[in-house]
Order: C-alpha cells, then sequence, then structure tokens
C-alpha cells in the first residue's frame, strides 16, 4: 500500500444487494476528498446461496480480517438481522481478535451504515457495531444531522445519527432512496475527512516505534530477543534420510525445515482447503522457529552471531490460483527481523507448491550469514 495516500476500506456484508448499494454511495462520498482512495471489499458468506451468486457484488473481492490494519478509515455495512449485524458480519469481526490484541486498529476512524427491512430496531443494530469498535479503540464517526435538512421528508427515510440506513421494505421508491443515497455519499465524505486529518498523525505515531523496536532488537542480544518474545525455540528435529539439519559453507548457514511440532506436522494440508491462513501462519510461526533452533545449534548456541539473514524462501502447499503466499510467508519475515532487528532484514522469495514432504502446509529454506 502506498502510504502518502489516504486508504479507506468499505466493508459490505449483503444478501440482496441492498447493503451494497450503500457501499458504493459510502466510496463515492470517501472519494470526493482529494487524495483519499476507497477501496471496496466484501465479508464471506457463510452459505452463499445461487442469489448471492448471481448478483453484481458476487465479483467484488473478499477481506480478510488481517487486512483491516492497513488501511487509514474503515466503513463497516450490513444488512440487519434481528436488529442486529449478520451473523457472517459478526463471524467476521470476530476474526480480528488479533488485531485487537496488537492495538492496530486503535486510532483508526470509522463509520457504519445498514440495510433494513421497515427499519425495526435500525439504531440497536447500528449501535451493535458501535461496541465491537470501541473495544478496538476506534474513532467512530456518526453521522449526526447530516443531510438531514435536505432529505425528501413526503416518504420515510433511513437517516439516523450513528449511521444511514435504507428502508427496503418501504413504499413510494426505489431503495436505497436518492436520500438515503445522498445521506451515505455525506456520511463517507465525513469518515474520508477525519481519515485524512488522522493518517499523517497516526504514521507519525507508527513510525519512531516500529524503528525503535528495530534497533531495540539490534542493540538487544538475538537470545535476550527471544527470550522477551517468550520464543519457545523446540528439540532438534532428527533428519530421516542422509543429510544434516544444516550445512555451513565458509560463512553461510543453509537450513530447511518443515511445520513439525513435536514430531507432528501442525495443520497439515493445502492451505485454504484444508487449513485456513490463520493456521497456514501459525504453521509458518512454527517452521521459523525450527529454523532458529537449527541456527542456535549452527552457532554454537549463540545466535549473537549471526551477521545477517539473507534468504528466505518459502514453499508454501497451495491450490492453484492462490495469491495470499506473501502474507502467510510476512510472519516469518517478521520474526526475523524481531529477532535480529536490522541484520533480520532479508530477500525472500514466496512459492505455491502442490505438496510438500510429510503433507506440511510450508517449508521454509533460510540461508545466514554466520561470525
Ligand atoms: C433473518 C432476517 C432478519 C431481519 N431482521 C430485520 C430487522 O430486525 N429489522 C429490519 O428492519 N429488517 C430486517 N430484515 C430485513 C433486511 O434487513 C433487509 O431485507 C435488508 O435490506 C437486506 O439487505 P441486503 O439486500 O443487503 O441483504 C431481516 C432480514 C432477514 C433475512
Amino acid at each position: 500500500m502506498i502510504k502518502d495516500e489516504t486508504t479507506v476500506l468499505v466493508l459490505f456484508h449483503s444478501n440482496g444487494g441492498t447493503t451494497y448499494k450503500l457501499a458504493k454511495a459510502i466510496a463515492k462520498g470517501i472519494e470526493r476528498q482529494d487524495g483519499v482512495k476507497a477501496v471496496l471489499r466484501q465479508v464471506p458468506h457463510i452459505c452463499q446461496s445461487e442469489e448471492v451468486r448471481r448478483h453484481a457484488f458476487a465479483s467484488v473481492p473478499y477481506a480478510t480480517p488481517e487486512e483491516l490494519g492497513q488501511y487509514d478509515g474503515l466503513a463497516f455495512g450490513s444488512a440487519i438481522h434481528f436488529g442486529n449485524m449478520t451473523a457472517d458480519m459478526r463471524l467476521f469481526l470476530d476474526g480480528t481478535l488479533g488485531l485487537w490484541a496488537q492495538r492496530k486498529l486503535e486510532g483508526v476512524p470509522a463509520t457504519v451504515f445498514m440495510a433494513a427491512g421497515g427499519g425495526a430496531g435500525r439504531e440497536a443494530a447500528l449501535l451493535s457495531f458501535w461496541s465491537t469498535l470501541a473495544v478496538h479503540g476506534m474513532v467512530l464517526v456518526p453521522t449526526g444531522m447530516m443531510g438531514a435538512a435536505e432529505v425528501d421528508k413526503t416518504l420515510p427515510q433511513g437517516n439516523t445519527v450513528f449511521g444511514t440506513t435504507a428502508l427496503a421494505a418501504m413504499l413510494g421508491t426505489e431503495r436505497p432512496s436518492e436520500s438515503e443515497l445522498y445521506v451515505a455519499a455525506l456520511q463517507g465524505e465525513a469518515l474520508a475527512k477525519v481519515a485524512k486529518a488522522l493518517a499523517p498523525l497516526r504514521r507519525q505515531d507508527a513510525a519512531p516505534a516500529s524503528a525503535a523496536n528495530v534497533q531495540e532488537a539490534s542493540i538487544n542480544r538475538p537470545e535476550q530477543r527471544v527470550q522477551e518474545l517468550k520464543l519457545e525455540l523446540p528439540e532438534l528435529p532428527n533428519p530421516v534420510g542422509n543429510y544434516t539439519p544444516y550445512s555451513r559453507s565458509g560463512n553461510l548457514v543453509f537450513i530447511n525445515q518443515v511445520a513439525l511440532k513435536e514430531g507432528k506436522v501442525l495443520y497439515p494440508g493445502v492451505i485454504g482447503e484444508d487449513l485456513t491462513i490463520a493456521e497456514a501462519k501459525e504453521a509458518t510461526h512454527q517452521t521459523m522457529l525450527n529454523v532458529l533452533a537449527v541456527l542456535r545449534e549452527a552457532t554454537d548456541g549463540d545466535l549473537s552471531r549471526v551477521k545477517q539473514v539473507v534468504q528466505l524462501t518459502g514453499y508454501l502447499n497451495t491450490p492453484p490460483g492462490y495469491t495470499q503466499h506473501a502474507e502467510v510467508m510476512n510472519v516469518a519475515s517478521d520474526l526475523a527481523v524481531a529477532v535480529f532487528g536490522e541484520k533480520g532484514k532479508h530477500a525472500r522469495a514466496a512459492i505455491g507448491a502442490s505438496s510438500i514432504p510429510v503433507n506440511s502446509p510450508v517449508e521454509i529454506q533460510a540461508v545466514f550469514e554466520v561470525e
């Protein structure tokens, strides 16, 4: 993501298309702000019906919970189901636990819009989002009286002070009505304004922190970092053939590991089919711990002898057409930098493979320069 640009995600869940139409109006409002880009994504469907597959929004890409941390602002939209967000949106938000633990969404502006039928419980439904967003520490952008003076008062309209809704079951005009779309665009514009204003401040806060982390890791001995990060480096795995856990040529150490944990493969199988992306990341973390355990052996128990992490190559057991290799391998790269600081930065390749020994979801080849 280009970090000089303000980017706002419009994330929706829709079955019948009304929330999608509001989402597009919100995105239009966001892009009225100079230098702000809207990205439209949808939440995966728990059960995808034929109706959903036929809709125009079927081609909108699915979001992952992890990607929420990349944006400068977030607009959440869902159909109202029994005075609440839909189960699909709820499930998605429950997937943001990792972001919450890292406080990644703290201070990120957010707003909420919803599609209703007759409007039963619509304010409670909007607030059901708000409590989740408050737990994340997000900056809530309400609609207040936005557009209230301009909406067509001869018909029932969905505007509320907490966010726009559309009253899809109300007669008299096509829904969302022009007034509902009008308020939705104002809401998008208001979110974009806050996102644009806060983005430089948030980056300023984040930059010294991450630079400090890297510096801290460089100053601290890697062994100390391993302890601080509470990383448990496992026992060395026994080779099952005529090879060694590592080989050294000059100052370079070569290591290959798979996702073995206590003698068994952690989450065996194909990523995206047998295991989720979150499980793939856990398996990648385990694989990198195995690499570090072997590296410690190669450096006679002293990781401070590592001069540079030179190259990481990740082979991921993925189906044809898979595209999220980089996201999974970032776990290994982040761990290298967390332990070795600047010396942890490396060249990298991430490759999809149709099968990996012992049905591991991942294999990492690593090259280190040592003293
Ligand atoms: C299970 C279920 C529960 C619903 N509960 C409510 C509700 O509490 N209040 C309301 O106004 N509409 C309710 N509706 C109607 C939907 O919110 C409405 O049809 C909405 O426009 C659907 O949005 P979509 O087209 O984006 O899927 C409900 C619909 C379903 C299927």
